[in-house]
């Protein structure tokens, strides 16, 4: 059935017109980004705000639980011209079982209509909550294709970077067959 519809609905293979973006605290999720990027190509984007959260895990814990609940938008310091793109990857961790206030911010503020949205995520095995129903409601004028998670870290716990080894390899494959199974 993938293959048909990949028939039917051709994914945008040109990396020119690929963009991936994604936030990241302890580059788990980065990892995975570049893993895509290696795949099909495309240009990667690293969302930056211009206040950058604390380190200390408990007092960005108590501040994104903050932005959820009031809504707040951070303003981001990373701007994209999305004019040029016709696909879009857009990955994250999963912050107190949402879409991080960031990556809020960055699908409020672009215009995605008419575009291919892709989400990808990492958490620390509590799965991406409302997360990807959030992309769905943030772009609603897009195709939003299957997306794909994986257990990353768990700073909670002191586990931060966890995609090297064993757990590299496992990824990277999981990565490669989504993408197969999507068109690319
Ligand atoms: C503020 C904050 C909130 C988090 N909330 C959750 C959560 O609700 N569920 C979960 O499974 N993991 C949660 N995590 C863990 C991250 O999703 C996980 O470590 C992820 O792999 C981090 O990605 P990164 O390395 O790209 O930053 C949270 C981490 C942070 C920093």
């Amino acid at each position: 059935q993938t293959q048909t519809e990949a028939i039917v609905n051709p994914v945008e293979t040109d990396s020119d017109k690929i963009l991936i973006v994604y936030l990241t605290r302890t580059k788990n999720t980065k990892a995975v980004a570049e893993m895509i990027q290696e795949k099909v190509g495309g240009t990667l984007v690293s969302l930056e705000l211009e206040t950058p959260y604390p380190e200390d895990y408990g007092a960005i814990v108590a501040q994104v639980a903050q932005e959820n609940e009031t809504g707040v938008l951070p303003p981001l310091k990373t701007t994209v011209d999305l004019s040029k793109y016709e696909t879009v990857f857009v990955g994250f961790p999963t912050w107190g079982m949402q879409l991080p206030p960031p990556m809020k911010t960055f699908l409020s503020e672009n215009d995605f209509s008419g575009k291919t949205v892709i989400p990808f995520n990492t958490n620390a095995g509590y799965g991406i909550g409302s997360s990807f129903d959030s992309v769905e409601e943030l772009c609603p004028e897009s195709n939003i294709l299957e997306g794909y998670s994986t257990t990353g870290g768990i700073e909670r716990d002191g586990v931060l970077f966890v995609m090297e080894g064993e757990k590299e390899v496992e990824v990277r494959t999981a990565v490669n067959n989504w993408l197969s199974d999507l068109g690319f």
